[in-house]
């Protein structure tokens, strides 16, 4: 896919990329269900010193579950509408790895907007962890890549991020709150320029900046 990254001031429709676009309101419950079941069946993989029979025995169903479930896949780049809780809406990827609605590994952060710009609560198990106890680094920088596109996207236009810069000021806790937020600093053209700032326990863990890039529909 093509995009074009002129200047423009309205959200695209992803449909004129060829994207399917899914309201988010549609999905069914058991989707849902399934999405945060299989969430924890990560974590409990993850850390479980079951018995091998036992092991191998979940091997066997899980694999047995896939294969009922892939026969019928969404097109790559599925976008979905979700509810920013100011009656305003914006569109992701279904799967997007940090908010995606139907993926298990995500965290699903469910940033929300407010009068700064965008705002998260989450808490992040083992399945995040990068040093003992704490979130990965990676994870950090994608969850704050996340709200500065979100709230680029949301106050001016959908974008991509051309650079990003992560300061990690403290480690960052597993199994704690953490509040997220991020803010359009200055727009020059298809410029904008954001920050974001992650905190635990009301003291900064990490702060990025990125300059994202609008993109437009092509003609
Ligand atoms: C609903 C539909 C779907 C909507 C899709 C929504 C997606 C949301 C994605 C969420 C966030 C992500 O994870 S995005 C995924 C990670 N990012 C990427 O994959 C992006 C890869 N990079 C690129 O594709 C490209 O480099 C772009 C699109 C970012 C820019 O390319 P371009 O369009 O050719 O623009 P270009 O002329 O190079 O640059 C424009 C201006 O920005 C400056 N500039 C460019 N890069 C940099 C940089 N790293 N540092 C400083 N400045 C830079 C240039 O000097 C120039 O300034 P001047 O001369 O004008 O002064």
């Amino acid at each position: 896919m093509t995009v074009n990254t002129q200047p423009t001031t309205e959200t695209p429709d992803p449909r004129a990329f060829g994207l399917p676009l899914v309201e988010g309101g549609s999905l069914p419950a058991e989707l849902h269900s399934l999405v945060s079941s299989v969430h924890d069946l990560i974590d409990a993989v993850g850390n479980t010193r079951a018995d091998t029979e036992t092991l191998a025995e979940a091997a066997a169903t899980v694999r047995g579950l896939t294969d009922r479930l892939d026969v019928d896949r969404r097109q790559v780049g599925t976008m979905v509408t979700r509810d920013l809780g100011d009656g305003t809406t914006e569109i992701g990827t279904i799967t997007n790895i940090v908010a995606g609605d139907t993926n298990p590994a995500a965290p699903r952060l469910a940033l929300m907007r407010t009068p700064e710009g965008m705002r998260a609560e989450v808490t992040l198990n083992t399945i995040y962890q990068g040093p003992p106890g704490l979130v990965h680094g990676g994870w950090i920088a994608a969850m704050l890549d996340q709200a500065v596109g979100s709230v680029s996207s949301v106050e001016t236009s959908p974008g991509l991020t051309a650079r990003l810069e992560i300061d990690y000021r403290r480690p960052t806790p597993l199994f704690t709150p953490l509040e997220i937020t991020s803010w359009v600093e200055r727009t020059e053209g298809r410029k904008v320029y954001v920050a974001g700032r992650i905190r635990a326990h009301g003291q900064v863990t990490a702060e990025g900046k990125a300059l994202m890039i609008r993109v437009e529909v092509p003609e």
